[in-house]
């Protein structure tokens, strides 16, 4: 992609620039339902600097690499860590952390504890939670928020990512069959235009035609948040990992009605085949049948109910736009194979193989990622 270049100037005054921007670099984005934060750990610190490196920062930077839980809800995504970046001419590592928005004082808290406050005075931020914790920031911390638009940093950052990593993009062969579906790559280097489909708590839909060029042309409601929520009613589960792992081990086709369950098979002169989902869980109005379904089956038809719907409102605005390449971002991917591969089976078979869905690896973070890289832009608020 172009636009964000991989190996930014490491000029004397570059480096100089960099070093006056305060450590530590973070970037936010504080979602409805988690936050991300992305950490630049320099990995080109000179004995000078080290020398002069006050402890505190010294002290965060190892409590922040060196473990990959924090507390009670903070995980380090250790399996995204990218090395050798150069960010405004210092060279280090990206470090992903996630935790949940409702979290929020907690994290605070611990940030206090750790002296963020005397090290900087502003963070970037992105994403509703900027707006909304702007002044828990302000009164626990003492800090202010650059705030930067989420919609805007999504596509900063995920430029930048896909600049910097080259299997970032892949999407899935053979969806449907177990025995032979596998990742693979994908060259994204001449990406326009392309549908970027961000499935977070709701879900955006933007059309993106070039660096920085985009309009948001659709969203819903029904999102991840959706698929969760309901997950937790029907299933009793308690976190999205167990939601998903019940999914895993369910079956959706006897909680919704599928077109053979009304037509006796298939309903031929509109091609629609007999295990097609005729109405989502069309089936739960009987009693019998609900006596009938496990926490799993309720778990699967969940996913595939909220997994369907993205994936049709995504073909009609591909359709409308005429856009050919879709990318699906966000959280709800995160340990979520189901999801991605019934995307892919859902654009190829509606589209007659006309649509490609395309998945990234740091599927949630782009938000974050653009919002460190634009510190210092003009673009806050
Ligand atoms: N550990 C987790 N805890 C809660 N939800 C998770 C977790 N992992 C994945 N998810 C899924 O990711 C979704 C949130 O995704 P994401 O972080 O991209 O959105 P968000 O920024 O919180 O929401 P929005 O952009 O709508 O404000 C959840 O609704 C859920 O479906
Ligand atoms: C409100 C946001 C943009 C917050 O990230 C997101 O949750 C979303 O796009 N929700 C869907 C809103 C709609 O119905 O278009």
């Amino acid at each position: 992609m172009g636009a964000i270049k991989s190996d930014e100037c490491q000029c004397a005054a570059c480096r100089s620039l960099a070093m006056a921007t305060t450590m530590p670099w973070f970037g936010m984005d504080i979602g409805g339902t988690l936050c991300k934060l992305v950490y630049f750990e320099p990995k080109d610190i000179t004995p000078d600097e080290a020398e002069l490196e006050v402890e505190t920062l010294r002290n965060i930077r190892r409590y922040l690499t060196k473990n990959s839980a924090y507390g009670k809800d903070g995980h380090r995504d250790t399996h995204l860590q990218m090395d050798d970046v150069v960010v405004r001419g210092r060279r280090g590592s990206f470090h992903f952390i996630r935790f949940p928005t409702s979290a929020m004082g907690k994290f605070l808290e611990l940030a206090k504890d750790k002296g963020m406050a005397t090290l900087v005075s502003s963070v970037c931020a992105t994403g509703g939670g900027a707006y909304k914790f702007e002044k828990n920031f302000r009164e626990v911390l003492n800090l202010s928020l650059h705030k930067f638009d989420e919609l805007d940093s999504l596509l900063y950052g995920l430029q930048y990512v896909e600049m910097n990593n080259p299997t970032e993009c892949y999407y899935w062969k053979h969806p449907t069959r177990e025995d032979k579906c596998e990742k693979v790559n994908f060259d994204f280097s001449q990406p326009y235009p392309f549908l970027l489909v961000n499935i977070g708590s709701g879900v955006s839909i933007l059309a993106v035609y070039g660096p920085g060029v985009y309009k948001r042309i659709s969203g819903t409601s029904l999102g991840g948040g959706t698929f969760l929520g309901l997950c937790c009613l029907l299933t009793g589960c308690n976190s999205f990992e167990e939601a998903i792992e019940l999914a895993s081990k369910g079956d959706n086709t006897s909680v919704d009605k599928l077109v053979r369950d009304i037509y006796g098979g298939d309903y031929d002169r509109f091609d629609l085949p007999g295990d097609l989902v005729a109405s989502s869980f069309g089936n739960m109005n009987s009693k019998d049948k609900r006596q009938l379904v496990s926490r799993e089956d309720l778990a699967r038809a969940t996913l595939v109910t909220i997994t369907n719907n993205i994936g049709s409102i995504t073909r009609m605005c591909a359709l409308n736009e005429k856009i050919e390449k879709v990318v699906f971002v966000g959280n709800f991917l995160r340990v979520n194979p189901i999801a991605m591969k019934l995307l892919a089976y859902a654009l190829d078979y509606w589209s007659k193989k006309a649509l490609k869905a395309l998945f990234l690896e740091h599927e949630g973070y782009f938000g974050a990622v653009g919002c460190l890289l634009q510190l210092h832009c003009s673009g806050s608020s």
